[in-house]
């Protein structure tokens, strides 16, 4: 998979160096390209930001140098698009559903907006020759998209065949395989400053291990995340009715 970043602070995305997208791409299941954005810009200043027109606080990012910055990250004449992924506060929820279908794509770009966002123009024109997704990473207000670009890289590459050593744990986490969030982990030692690990992990029995587990998996979702709940219990009555 390839990978293109375009930002102003392109250092910002040095983590994608680290840890297991790092290793993925030293190992050459990914293609990590980041690009500055201030490389298309000729005025003495660098200037990539303009008042918004309508009035308003802050300043929008100008379409001309993201329309210089895609061009020539994907020619359009080039063999192929990629599909890209611009942050925003104001877009669809990015989801594990969405890291996955994102982890088939053979090419992303990642556009990273600064300021009051980029001038809507940019996401418009691209889409008439590539796929574009505007997306948010949750509801809360970051300053810029490079961040979010770090989220959905680093849950994106966790799929990618090769990049993490045991595929069977992806099936068991939370937002994963049945819908409900993970069972607490133990490790040893056995007690630890007077707290102990549940007898039922300590005695072998697989069978009651899995009830444990599958019911500490309902008790959290419960307290925590009620509309996964509901979400799940609909998922096993529709089962249900289709093997009754
Ligand atoms: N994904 C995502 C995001 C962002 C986000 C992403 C890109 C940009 C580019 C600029 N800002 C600042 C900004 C502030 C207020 C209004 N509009 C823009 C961004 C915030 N905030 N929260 C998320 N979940």
């Amino acid at each position: 998979m390839r990978l293109d970043v375009v930002s102003i602070f392109p250092e910002y995305l040095a983590a994608l160096d680290l840890s297991l997208v790092g290793k993925a791409a030293k190992s050459g299941l990914l293609d990590v390209r980041v690009h500055d954005l201030r490389e298309w810009t000729y005025d003495r200043h660098r200037t990539v930001d303009d008042t918004p027109y309508g009035g308003g606080a802050g300043m929008v990012m100008k379409p001309e140098p993201w329309g210089e910055a895609l061009d020539a990250v994907a020619p359009a004449d080039g063999p192929s698009q990629p599909r890209l992924i611009v942050p925003t506060p104001a877009g669809r929820p990015f989801t594990q559903e969405l890291a996955y279908e994102l982890a088939a794509e053979p090419w992303l770009a990642f556009a990273c907006g600064r300021y009051e966002g980029i001038d809507a123009r940019v996401a418009a024109h691209a889409a008439e020759r590539m796929r574009v997704d505007e997306v948010s990473i949750g509801d809360y207000v970051l300053n810029g998209g490079e961040v979010a670009v770090l989220v959905i890289v680093e849950a994106v590459a966790r799929l990618l065949p090769g990049v993490i050593g045991n595929p069977e744990s992806l099936s068991e986490e939370s937002h994963s395989g049945d819908g409900l969030l993970e069972y607490p982990v133990y490790t040893k030692p056995p007690t630890w400053r007077g707290h102990a690990v549940p007898d039922v992990l300590l005695s072998g029995n697989h069978g009651l291990v899995a009830q444990w587990r599958h019911h500490e998996s309902v008790r959290r979702t419960a307290e925590r995340r009620p509309d996964l709940l509901a979400a799940w219990g609909a998922a096993v009555a529709d089962k249900d009715d289709a093997v009754s």
